[in-house]
């Protein structure tokens, strides 16, 4: 049974890569309608937990539930609640970014004619018209995130995962995203999205969820794991600032004798 209120919930959630334990016991939660950031330092998880999340990755023990379907044993209730901007942004090179939304239409089921008219608005919001119909391969790094995340949106998911959104989006389409997010996360639907870059999760989110070496080291309301710091200082105190050895590294910079 899910607990109604959260889109995601996860209890006890782990994965080893050989000795390697990657996600160490994860009780993440997103309640929803949320705007949520998952954070934290290179290799605390955060990638692993998501996979497992969306069904991309078996978990060695735990269980997670999106709006109260168990990924495991209800997949199929599961993805067809979620939409994922995958990490790498596996794309079909060889199609263009237009035949990209039609094929995504029809997997998941929807008529030609909506689609082609969500497939339209999507286009046209995210300031593609003119490239529409240039092969992905073509695009740029920006042009990929903003193709990727229409794909994502297309089907109206409940829940959406976003693996660093912005990187390499220029700031006018930025904007143009966080606008479109935030009016689908006005609607009742729920964001998830990993990031390192601590202004743009604090100005966006109202859920944070901070992970470290494969455990939440806080979770909650923004403004309470925030507290009276900026993000960025409670965040480098719950991860503890590593002073990186400012001894080592002398010879850098300096001239070669
Ligand atoms: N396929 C894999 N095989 C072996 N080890 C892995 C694999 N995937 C992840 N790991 C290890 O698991 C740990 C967590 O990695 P993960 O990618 O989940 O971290 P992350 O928080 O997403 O990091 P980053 O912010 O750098 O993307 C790391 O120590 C990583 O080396």
């Amino acid at each position: 049974m899910g607990l109604m209120g959260d889109a995601v919930r996860t209890q006890g959630l782990f994965k080893r890569f050989g000795q390697q334990v990657a996600v160490g016991g994860v009780d993440l939660i997103v309640p929803r309608g949320s705007f949520a950031g998952l954070v934290g330092p290179n290799g605390a998880g955060k990638t692993t937990t998501l996979g497992m999340v969306t069904g991309l990755l078996r978990p060695d023990g735990g269980r997670a539930e999106i709006e109260g379907h168990d990924v495991w044993t209800d997949p199929v209730g599961v993805k067809s609640n979620i939409g994922v901007l995958p990490e790498g942004l596996r794309l079909f090179e060889r199609l263009s970014g237009r035949e990209l939304l039609t094929y995504n239409g029809r997997i998941r089921g929807i008529s030609p004619e909506e689609t082609r008219r969500r497939a339209d608005e999507l286009i046209q919001v995210m300031d593609l018209v003119e490239s529409q119909d240039k092969l992905v391969v073509d695009y740029s790094t920006g042009m990929r995130k903003k193709i990727a995340l229409a794909a994502a949106l297309l089907h109206n998911p409940r829940v959406l995962f976003l693996d660093e959104p912005f990187e390499g989006v220029d700031p006018v389409s930025a904007n143009t995203l966080v606008d479109v997010l935030r009016r689908y996360t006005s609607s009742g639907s729920t964001v998830i999205f990993s990031s390192h870059v601590m202004d743009l999760v604090e100005r966006l989110c109202d859920w944070v969820s901070v992970m470290n070496r494969g455990q939440i080291v806080a979770q909650g309301p923004l403004t309470e794991v925030r507290g009276e710091r900026t993000l960025n200082e409670a965040f480098l105190q719950l991860v503890g600032a590593r002073g990186n050895g400012e001894e080592g590294l002398s010879w850098l910079g300096s001239p070669t004798a």
